[in-house]
Formats: structure tokens, sequence, C-alpha cells
């Protein structure tokens, strides 16, 4: 597909410049994604995001013309848009024609956007519920190579910091989810059990719990629990991350009765196992794994933003993985404390990339939607 890609790059990019994206096209697909038929989630405590990286060096030399462009924001509008062009062999027209389909979502950040605007804009709102006593979690979802470590590990830093000057006190978890075994990465990555206690509450049974006192003393703590996270190469990253990266931190204010909590997770990417199907079959066992929790994870979403807008009782899939028994409190209707939820959808804007990054878009639009 590369080459088909590559080979095609002018005429593709011909056509790209000639698309007027106010003007209804020929070539935007016309078959409704089956996101736009449902209802939007108009849950005030979740926002789904996107955040589109830069072309790198690599990709640029590499030809890949960039494919996916964000319409400009109209800040009356209750979205917003995204195209995204792609090139399609088609078997009864003589040359390659252009496939262009529109994603809707809450917030888009071009590729323009420093991490501390995307701080600013969705996460900071976050951090404010913890310091509050409640809990804020953050998902940073995408296929390999898209920014999901670069952008949770810049706003790990600015959340850090921003706790740390509102005096809270402040104690940092950091475990590796790799399929459905549980490692901390602040112990060296030793191995530890995810258990339900009698009171149905998933513990990260013999985690460490660390106090930190000063931003410097974090930044450390969080760099070096990184240096144990796994990496094997993917196609399109040689260090790739094939785990989930739980970074817990708990926040206990004097002024607060109750101690708050914020979850930075870095997801595994979502590739397709065929883009790591080099790579022996423990990756691509994970890799499987890790799709599996995705998929869950997004019936989990789903769900939890159906129950809070229904009477019915709705079942929310928690136990369907290990991810999810762990973040059981993002998603248990039953769970009494105010939980604000926050996913940004990473998106590498190469057209080498564009049937993943449709992938990331429509799961993304799925998330802001309810059966
Ligand atoms: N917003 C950005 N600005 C500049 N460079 C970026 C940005 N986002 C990502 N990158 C760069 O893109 C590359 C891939 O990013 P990163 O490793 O964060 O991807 P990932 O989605 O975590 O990948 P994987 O799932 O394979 O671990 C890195 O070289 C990173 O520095």
């Amino acid at each position: 597909m590369d080459l088909f890609y590559l080979k095609n790059a002018a005429l593709y990019q011909s056509y790209v410049d000639k698309v007027d994206p106010t003007e209804p096209q020929a070539h935007f697909s016309n078959v409704p994604l089956q996101a736009t038929e449902e209802k939007d989630n108009d849950n005030p405590n979740m926002t789904i995001s996107v955040r589109i990286r830069p072309m790198l060096e690599d990709d640029i030399a590499s030809g890949f013309p960039r494919a996916v462009y964000p319409r400009p924001h109209d800040s009356t509008a209750k979205h917003q848009t995204i195209d995204l062009h792609d090139l399609y062999n088609h078997p009864r027209r003589p040359r390659p024609i252009l496939r262009s389909s529109t994603h809707k979502l809450q917030k888009v950040f071009d590729a323009g956007a420093s991490t501390a605007q995307v701080y600013d804009e969705v996460v900071r709102d976050l951090v404010l519920s913890a310091v509050k006593g409640k809990l804020g979690t953050l998902f940073a979802y995408g296929q390999t190579s898209s920014g999901k470590t670069f952008t949770v590990t810049e706003l790990q830093k600015l959340a850090v910091s921003e706790l740390v000057d509102r005096q809270a006190e402040l104690y940092i978890t950091v475990v590796e989810l790799s399929g459905n075994v549980a490692f901390d990465l602040l112990k060296q990555r030793e191995r530890i059990a995810v258990r339900e206690d009698a009171s149905g509450t998933t513990r990260l049974v013999g985690a460490l719990d660390q106090r930190v006192s000063g931003k410097e003393q974090a930044v450390e703590l969080l760099e070096k629990a990184m240096s144990f996270r796994r990496a094997a190469p993917t196609l399109k990253n040689p260090a790739s991350s094939r785990s989930h990266c739980i970074c817990r931190i708990r926040v206990v204010q004097p002024t607060s009765p109750e101690q708050g909590y914020l979850y930075m997770i870095d997801l595994a990417g979502s590739e397709a196992a065929r883009d790591v199907a080099e790579h022996g079959p423990e990756t691509m066992r994970e890799t499987r794994d890790n799709n599996v929790s995705l998929s869950v994870l997004k019936d989990c979403i789903r769900q939890r933003a159906l129950a809070a807008s229904s009477k019915k009782k709705v079942h929310v899939p928690v136990r369907g993985s290990t991810l999810t028994k762990v973040l059981k409190h993002v998603f248990d209707p039953k769970v009494s404390q105010e939980c604000k939820t926050v996913v940004i959808a990473c998106v590498n804007p190469s057209l080498g990339d564009v049937s993943s990054s449709k992938n990331t878009l429509r799961y993304a639009e799925l998330l802001g939607k309810m059966d």
C-alpha cells in the first residue's frame, strides 16, 4: 500500500489541493458512518478530543503527503470537523480516485498546537477535579507512532507542576498492563497482582504509592518509571510501547475531606495485528489482548455515558478486561465520587498511516455517541 501511495503522491496532492471543504464533494464517502446515526453523548463530564501530531522529518523524507486536515474552527459549532483524504484504486477508472471522509469531534488540536494548549483546554479541568477530591481520568488512544507517549509524558509534567503549586500532598503509582499482566514501573517492573477486595474495589496489590514533595522529584520519578516501560519495534516505531501505562496521582488536600485521584493513561497502540506480524507470536498475542481491551474500553465508555442519561439499569462490561477492572471507578455507575474523563485520540497525519487514522477517528467518534 505504501508503494501505491508513494507512486501516486503527486496525483493525490493535485486532488487534495482542489478540495473545497465547504462544498459538498462527490468523493466524500456518502455512506453515513454508523456513529453519525446515533445520539450524541452529551455527558458534560466526558470530552473526546483529537490531537494531530506534526509530520516528522522521517514522514516528509519518505515522500508521504499529508492526509488529515481539520477545517477552520467555528466557535459557535458544537463539533469541530476533520477531513481525511485517501486514495482509492477504482477497478473501473483509469487512474486512482480520491476517497474522503469527514469526522466530527468535540475538540481538535492540529499539528501546531502545543501540549500546554492541550493541557489548558482539556486537561486542567481534570487536575482541578482531583484537587477538589474528585476523580479525573485521561486516556490517550491511537495507532503506533501517533504521539500518545509524547502527549501523556508532557501532560504528566504539567499536571504535577500545577498540583505542586497548589500545595497538594501527592502520591504517585505507575503501573504497566501488558496483556492482562500488571507490572510496577516504580519497582523496576516487578510483577504485581490485580485483585478485587470484598467490597468490590480493584486493588493493585503490592504497587508502590510513592509520596513526592517537589516538581523535580516527581518528574524524575516519572522519567525513571518510563525507562522501565517495555518497548518493541513495530513497522512504524522502532521503540513502540506495547502496553497500557497507567499513572495514578493521589491528591490529598488539607481543605478537602476526600482524596482526589488523577489517572493519566497512555494506551497501547491500536494497530492491527498485521502491522506487528513480523515480530513473533508473543508480540502478536499482546497486540490481540491489547485490542480486546481497547474494544472493551470503548464499550465501557459508551455504556457509562448511557447509564448517566438513562433511568434504566445499564450493564457496563468493566469485567471484560484487566484495564477496565483497574479503572472500574471510571465506569461504575454506582461510584458516587464525581468523575471527569478526557480522551485524546492521537493521529499521525501522513498518508502512509491514513487507514489507521480513519480507524482512530471512527473510534473517537463512537466514544462520543450513544446507542
Ligand atoms: N506533538 C508532537 N510534536 C513533535 N513531535 C511529536 C509530537 N507527537 C509525537 N511526536 C514524535 O512522534 C514520534 C512518535 O511519538 P510517540 O512515541 O509518542 O508515539 P506513540 O503513539 O506513543 O507510539 P507507540 O504506540 O508505538 O508507543 C516520537 O518521535 C515523538 O517525539
